[in-house]
Parts: structure tokens; C-alpha cells; sequence
């Protein structure tokens, strides 16, 4: 049988981070996963093995198709791999049932997305806190405070998402990825729906939870200036890991793109 759902290690408030090269606290290990059969198979992930260290915000990049959102997905448990394993504070998640899966996701990890995915008819407030009241856990309105101020929300916890500006929805969005202190947030191309001030805005408030708030990151994205804003870059190629790079500026990164650019 399965062994019952993980108690990963809690994020806390901090100003330091860890060292790199830490124990990742998400680790794949040459994970592959094909879709379709026989002649029809695409293969999106071909043994990938990738950790994350805590507390780092590590972007993900590669051209279209390369198997961003699939390697994301087989991290975050939204996807069964084909092969391999996916480990997330200590539980690897090939031998958690669905309804295990499910837990995890919902106590331990946390989603931000480019939609916002917000509910219209709900506060700001509301929204942040709402996983905790359907889930029937108790809020931790001090962390929830703390993240209303470091996400700059004081003054919107009552308006409702279409009386806030698209950056103002996505901090909202990341205020609720943060409420029951996630093991890892995982955000897919979370500012492919901002212009570039506003998205800018959202990546220095991503990069200050992981900086101020001790959260751990995963961040798939098409654009260099957002990945500038992360401390380590993984490329993929082909369904593989071509590379990395730690604290790279926009310029470290489109030159890495560049060469790919040309040979395509
Ligand atoms: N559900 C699916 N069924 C069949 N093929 C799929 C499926 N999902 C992804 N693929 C294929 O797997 C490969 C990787 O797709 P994936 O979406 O992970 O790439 P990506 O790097 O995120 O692309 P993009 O940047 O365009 O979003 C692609 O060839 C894609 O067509």
C-alpha cells in the first residue's frame, strides 16, 4: 500500500537563504513521459532528472514544445510520469494514491497561474483565505497579514477581482498560493497576462517570498527578463535538461537563447 501523505518541511519567515546546492526539497529523477502510442507517440519528457533547492526561485525555459508545462505538471503531481520518479519533501509522489496526490496538492504545494483563476464573486480577502475554509483548516491570520503587507494588499482585501488591476489580481493569486505555507509554489508563465511594468511588479514580489518569506519556487516562462528575477535557470531541449545557470541577467540568458534561435 501506499504510505500516507507527506508533512514536508514548513517554509518560515526569513531573511537568509539557503545555500545553493542545499538538499532540493523537489526532486526528479529521470522522469520521462510520452503521450499517445506506437507511431503516434510525442515524447515530452525524456529522463530528466532536476532538484530544487528550498528557498530559490528557479525558472524553467526552453523553446515551444521542449516539455516546460509537462515537467511542471509531473512535479506538481498533475501528471502521472511515464518513468521515473518526482520526490517533494521527502514523499515521492509514484506511491501516493490519487486522493494522497490530492492532499498533497492541497496542503502542500501551491499554484499560481496565468489566468489569475480568481472566484469573481469573492474578496480579495476571500480569495486569499479561500482554500482553508472549503478545506475546513484554520487560517493563520497573523502569516495571512504578513503576507497582506510583504505583497503590498493592505488596502484591496475588499475589492473584488474586477476592481483590481491585473497585477493586483496576480498578487492576490500569489497571497493565496501562499496562505497555508506551501512546501513549493509552482507558477506557470505567471505573468504571460501582464504588460511588462506590471509583470515586472509581480516578479520582484515572487522573488521577495522567496527572499523575505522563505518560499521555494518553480517558475515556467518564455521570457528572459522574467527569469532574470530568479536565481537559477534550467533549460530544456527535446524533452531534456540542456543546461543551467545561476543568477543570470536578461543578456546571460538571450545569449543562451541565441545560438538555439539560429540553429532552428
Ligand atoms: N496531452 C498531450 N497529448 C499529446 N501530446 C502532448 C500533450 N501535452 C503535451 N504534448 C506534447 O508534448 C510536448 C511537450 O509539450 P509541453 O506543453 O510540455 O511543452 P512546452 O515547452 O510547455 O511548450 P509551450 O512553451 O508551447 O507551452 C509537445 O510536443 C506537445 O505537443
Amino acid at each position: 500500500m501506499t504510505s500516507s501523505p507527506p508533512v514536508p518541511p514548513q517554509p518560515h519567515c526569513s531573511s537568509s537563504s539557503a545555500d545553493p546546492g542545499s538538499m532540493p526539497v523537489v526532486f526528479a529523477s529521470e522522469l520521462s513521459k510520452a503521450f499517445g502510442r506506437h507511431s503516434a507517440a510525442v515524447t515530452a519528457l525524456d529522463r530528466v532528472t532536476v532538484g530544487f533547492e528550498a528557498e530559490r526561485f528557479t525558472s524553467i525555459m526552453g523553446p515551444s514544445g521542449s516539455g516546460k508545462s509537462t515537467l511542471l505538471h509531473c512535479l506538481a503531481g498533475l501528471e502521472r510520469p511515464t518513468s521515473g520518479s518526482v520526490v517533494i519533501g521527502g514523499s515521492d509522489l509514484s506511491r501516493l494514491s490519487e486522493a494522497q496526490l490530492t492532499t498533497l496538492r492541497r496542503d502542500h504545494l501551491g499554484f499560481v497561474f496565468q489566468a489569475f483563476n480568481l472566484v469573481p464573486t469573492l474578496t480579495a480577502e476571500e480569495n486569499i483565505t479561500l482554500s482553508e475554509r472549503i478545506g475546513g483548516r484554520r487560517v493563520d491570520r497573523q502569516w495571512v497579514a504578513h503576507l497582506v503587507q510583504v505583497l503590498d494588499l493592505g488596502d484591496r482585501l475588499r475589492h473584488r477581482p474586477s476592481e483590481l488591476s491585473g497585477g493586483q489580481q496576480q498578487r492576490v493569486a500569489i497571497a493565496r498560493a501562499l496562505a497555508h505555507r506551501p512546501t513549493v509554489v509552482f507558477a506557470d508563465e505567471p505573468t504571460g497576462n501582464l504588460d511588462s511594468h506590471t509583470g515586472g511588479e509581480v516578479l520582484r514580489f515572487l522573488r521577495l517570498a522567496v527572499e523575505q518569506l522563505g518560499q521555494t519556487i518553480v517558475m515556467v516562462t518564455h521570457d528572459p527578463a522574467a527569469a532574470a528575477h530568479t536565481h537559477r535557470v534550467v533549460f530544456l531541449r527535446d524533452g531534456r535538461v540542456e543546461a543551467e545557470t545561476r543568477n543570470p541577467s536578461t543578456e546571460d540568458i538571450l545569449a543562451r537563447l541565441a545560438p538555439r534561435r539560429t540553429a532552428t
